[in-house]
């Protein structure tokens, strides 16, 4: 090697040298990862008192040992009230805690139609992990004023004593109230189930109720077909309040994003009793003052600003719905109680189901004079209206005249056949679960009692006589084509249907000739 080599093969070896070196300190230098660290200084039953997080803010995601995940709820210049979101047995005091500086947030996506999952996205299921694109946000504002539009479309639920006189249309909030056991759920899962083939995504949230009931709830859907276009958002009366306090949250966010996509979506809270006891037990751990009933003073903004999220957006904002059946359990038939009363001033509307009805067996166990829709009435089609448009009216006065004949008072004949009239309306409207009627199988039954054509048929062949008549439908087509019109039936066709009926059920319409 000559001098000249030697010098260049030097200084060239001292470079390589000099890069690994300086590679080596690259990889070896501690990369500086800032983090806010806190500590834990009580915790309460789903809460945690946390100090030394200064710049912790209102609803962000904290993390404590063990994966234990908690929003902030109540942030002061003293600490941070953490409400505790899964298991917690083995937290204490004097655990760090850190931030996310992120919310908390919810999976969204068709992936989770036909899944079981908890608020945060766990599935409960046994169909592996929940695997989707995108997440939203559980805490989002309600679309603003101008983005939404008239509710004009019927939700069909298939009932017929809730489609005939108490409609529902898509993007309403109705509220399903009544003391336990009245068939609330039932309601509810009833809706879901007849929205198969309607284009209508569901989203089922079941909070703080016994996994038993939730169960065959689920059971339910699978079993009619519904969870192919059903998310099922569960959280038992044993999670932790926060969970439950977040389940409705999540559950509205899933649906939004379905709705911000162009469907229509319904969503069913069942309950937000358990939802209201869950946010008073962490306010009054959290030490915030208590109002009426022990609730915080915002409980009605709690409640207002889920079911705010529940619309009809316009055209240019994707056209897409989500319809909010939020329920309610009252306690013995007091619906003037607080959060009762709060619900019914927020929605557009209220089923009442009646504990006397349903001992009587009168059911769905709807009581027509407590129960109202503000908007869905529009929302009717012109061929239901023609037919059920008077019914709730006359089956009022029914109800109001048979209260009265219970005096043993003498009553003229007229009177006697309102009644005997009335008794078989409401006979029609008796519907057990799992069997949803079509628009027009509801219009032909309906136009078949309010015709007067069941008056001389006993009370107990009614049911008889509902099922001769959806037999029949097929030859019926003008119902289904004035549906599709969006006309209504006029007198004549209505008469015509009527004859017709009369002769398939063997019976002498009054009003029609005899021959
Ligand atoms: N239309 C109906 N016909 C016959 N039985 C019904 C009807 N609706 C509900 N039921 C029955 O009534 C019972 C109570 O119904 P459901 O669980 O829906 O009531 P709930 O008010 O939601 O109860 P909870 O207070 O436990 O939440 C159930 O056994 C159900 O099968």
């Amino acid at each position: 090697m000559t001098p000249d080599n030697y010098d260049t093969h030097f200084q060239t070896s001292i470079q390589t040298t000099r890069d690994s070196v300086n590679k080596a300190l690259e990889a070896a230098r501690p990369t500086l990862d800032p983090r806010e660290v806190g500590r834990v200084t009580t915790v309460g039953r789903g809460v945690a008192m946390v100090t030394g997080l200064s710049g912790v803010r209102s609803e962000e995601l904290l993390v404590f040992p063990g994966d234990l995940y908690g929003m902030a709820l109540n942030v002061d210049k003293d600490g941070a009230g953490v409400v505790l979101l899964g298991d917690y047995g083995h937290l204490g005091a004097g655990q760090e805690v850190r931030r996310t500086r992120r919310v908390v947030d919810v999976p969204v996506g068709n992936e989770l139609l036909g899944r079981v999952i908890a608020p945060t996205g766990f599935p409960l299921d046994d169909l592996g992990p929940v695997v989707t694109t995108d997440r939203l946000p559980i805490e989002r504002e309600a679309p603003p004023i101008m983005h939404r539009d008239p509710v004009t479309t019927p939700l069909e639920t298939g009932i017929k004593s809730v489609d005939a006189l108490i409609p529902i249309g898509r993007g309403q909030r109705e509220l399903i109230l009544g003391d336990r056991q009245t068939g609330k759920t039932s309601i509810a899962v009833d809706t879901i189930i007849n929205q198969k083939d309607k284009d209508v995504l569901c989203v089922y949230c079941a909070i703080g109720q016994r996994a038993a009931g939730t169960a065959t709830v689920i059971h339910d859907l699978r079993e009619h077909g519904a969870m192919e276009y059903t998310t099922v958002v569960v959280v038992d009366g044993d999670d932790p309040p926060g969970l439950q306090f977040i389940a409705p949250y999540a559950a509205t966010s899933i649906a939004e994003h379905f709705m911000e996509q162009g469907h229509d979506v319904l969503i069913v809270y069942d309950d937000l009793t358990r939802h209201a006891q869950a946010y008073r037990e962490l306010s009054l751990l959290l030490e915030r003052p208590p109002g009426r009933e022990a609730f915080p003073g915002d409980i009605f903004y709690v409640h207002s600003r889920l079911l705010e999220r529940s619309t009809h957006l316009r055209k240019e904002y994707g056209g897409g719905s989500l319809t909010g059946l939020p329920i309610i359990e009252t306690e013995a038939q007091n619906i003037s109680a607080y959060i009762p009363t709060n619900l019914i001033s927020i929605t557009d509307g209220q089923i009442y189901l009646s504990p006397d009805l349903f001992q009587k067996g009168v059911l769905p166990a709807v009581d027509v004079g407590k129960s109202v829709s503000r908007v869905g009435g529009k929302t009717q089609y012109p061929a239901f209206r023609s037919v059920a448009g008077q019914l709730r009216l006359s089956y009022s006065q029914f109800e109001e005249l048979e209260a009265f004949s219970r005096f043993g008072t003498r009553l003229d004949d007229a009177t006697m056949a309102t009644i005997e009239h009335g008794r078989r309306v409401r006979e029609v409207l008796k519907q057990k679960p799992f069997s949803p009627l079509s628009s027009a199988e509801q219009i032909a039954v309906l136009l078949a009692v309010s015709g007067n054509l069941l008056d001389t048929v006993p009370l107990e062949d009614i049911p008889a006589m509902e099922t001769r008549i959806r037999e029949f439908m097929p030859q019926l087509p003008e119902i289904s084509a004035a549906i599709q019109d969006n006309t209504p039936l006029s007198s004549d066709q209505q008469g015509t249907l009527l004859a017709r009926m009369a002769e398939h059920l063997g019976i002498q319409p009054p009003d029609l000739p005899t021959t």
